[in-house]
């Protein structure tokens, strides 16, 4: 099996041929009479026809056997997976989730399609246009059975327990600390060696890119060249007792039967794939004199909208870095924001923050208010501001979407994991108002 060997780049194009077959790749055509091997030519476009070149995105894929040989879809359970936004009312306050519950593999067998939890979002898969957030918490393989989203394309945010994601372009192991994207249409099937929780970031209707990096220069944040693509690797397994393919469709799952496995192409060429990155070789921008510099100089990935600046969806780190900004309040400020900020922890403490605990997250909606509890406040209003290292071993991350989102029943009620206590976390924040304060005082 391949594993840990990849390609190096942020769409690129790429070209790979399992090594058990030389020569699988046409050579100088896409669409030969008769391919390599007996192979089957079929394409994935993740981009209209037409788009223009910079965002055109295609793969061509050579395959034992063409997707299209399946029997018909059927509708199928959906279980806490959902698109429909009006479940429940909506609700402005902040909110925090303690550490979602994994189940137990002793009491239910639960894989990654029916552990995924929809935990908010907005918008709509049918006008391509909108974000889902669901959490994703399974004990179990998939074992032939598959997952394809016809939505919208996956971020994918390993919290507890790495995953082995097999896919048509070969497999990737993804630990937490790294991200996969999986994008839409995607066929991939997910292995896992434990208890396994996650959180994911859907986009409808925009792919991720990296984002521009103006007056930076040509370097830094994420560098494409530590984006990995997986290399070729195919099966011939007939699979007599049916494989089954799950298609998520207008935010509802369907499945179907097939004799094969879909993880049968040979050789593939082309700018849309899946791909990985260890947020560890994000190269972090900070201030180095005073203030605070707003979050957006640690977007990993952004999907933008039709809006110039404004994302549909912004995935933002807070990663390990050096704190030096001189006679500043240095953790987050006090905040209101015409976004929606979605939090999650990977690993570690997040500064502003009591409470907020891996595998756990936190939902400040539009213009709700937001900032430091009151230890971080009265704490850092009087720390002696040496250089200091920030967030050591820790990871945390936003999911910060222009879109006003709705939380889910399951979200708001079902997952038991709310914690209705979070407003008393600045309770407590007192008035330090002085009328008789003198500039000279300061
Ligand atoms: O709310 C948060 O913790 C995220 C955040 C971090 C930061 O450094 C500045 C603004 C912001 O919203
Ligand atoms: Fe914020």
């Amino acid at each position: 099996m391949l594993l840990g060997k990849y390609m190096s780049g942020f769409g690129n194009e790429f070209a790979s041929e399992d090594p058990r077959c030389p020569g699988s790749l046409p050579e100088g055509q896409n669409n030969p009479q008769v391919c390599p091997y007996g192979l089957y030519a079929e394409q994935l476009s993740g981009s209209a026809f037409t788009c223009p070149r910079s965002t055109n995105k295609r793969s061509w894929l050579y395959r034992i056997l063409p997707s299209v040989r399946h029997k018909p879809f059927t509708p199928m359970s959906c279980g806490d997976l959902t698109e429909n936004w009006n479940e429940v009312e909506p609700d402005p306050n902040q909110l925090r989730w303690k550490p979602f519950i994994i189940p137990k593999s002793s009491e239910k067998k639960v894989d990654f399609i029916s552990g995924l939890h929809t935990v908010c979002g907005a918008g709509d898969s049918k006008s391509r246009n909108g974000i889902a957030i669901h959490m994703y918490t399974c004990n179990t393989s998939m074992t032939d059975k598959c997952f394809q989203n016809a939505d919208g394309d996956f971020l994918i945010v390993p919290q507890q327990g790495e995953i082995l994601i097999t896919t048509e372009f070969g497999k990737m192991m993804v630990e937490p600390n790294e991200i996969c994207v999986i994008q839409q249409g995607m066929r991939f099937s997910v292995d896992v060696f434990g208890e396994t929780r996650g959180y994911i970031l859907e986009v409808f209707g925009a792919h991720f890119e990296l984002p521009d990096l103006g007056p930076i220069g040509a370097n830094g944040m994420a560098n494409p060249r530590d984006f990995q693509t997986p290399v070729a690797w195919y099966e011939d397994r007939t699979v007599a007792t049916g494989y089954t393919v799950v298609n998520k469709y207008q935010g509802k799952l369907f499945s179907c039967q097939q004799d094969f496995s879909p993880f049968n192409v040979v050789a593939w060429h082309g700018n849309y794939t899946p791909y990985k990155y260890n947020l560890e070789n994000f190269m972090v921008i900070n201030c180095v004199a005073f203030d605070h510099a707003d979050p957006s100089i640690f977007t990993v990935l952004t999907a933008k909208s039709t809006r110039p600046g404004v994302a549909i969806a912004d995935f933002v780190i807070f990663p390990p870095r050096w704190g030096v900004a001189d006679h500043t309040f240095r953790p987050p400020y006090y905040h209101r924001n015409c976004m929606s900020e979605f939090m999650g922890l990977i690993k570690g403490h997040y500064e502003a923050k009591e409470g907020f605990q891996p595998g756990g997250a936190s939902l400040h909606s539009i213009m709700t208010p937001h900032g430091p509890d009151v230890d971080c406040f009265e704490k850092n209003s009087t720390a002696v501001l040496k250089p200091e290292r920030v967030a050591e071993g820790t990871m945390a991350f936003m999911f910060e979407s222009s879109f006003s989102m709705a939380v889910t029943k399951w979200g708001l009620d079902t997952c038991h994991r709310l914690d209705k206590s979070y407003y008393k976390c600045w309770e407590a924040l007192k008035n330090h108002f002085n009328p008789n304060w003198k500039p000279s005082s300061k």
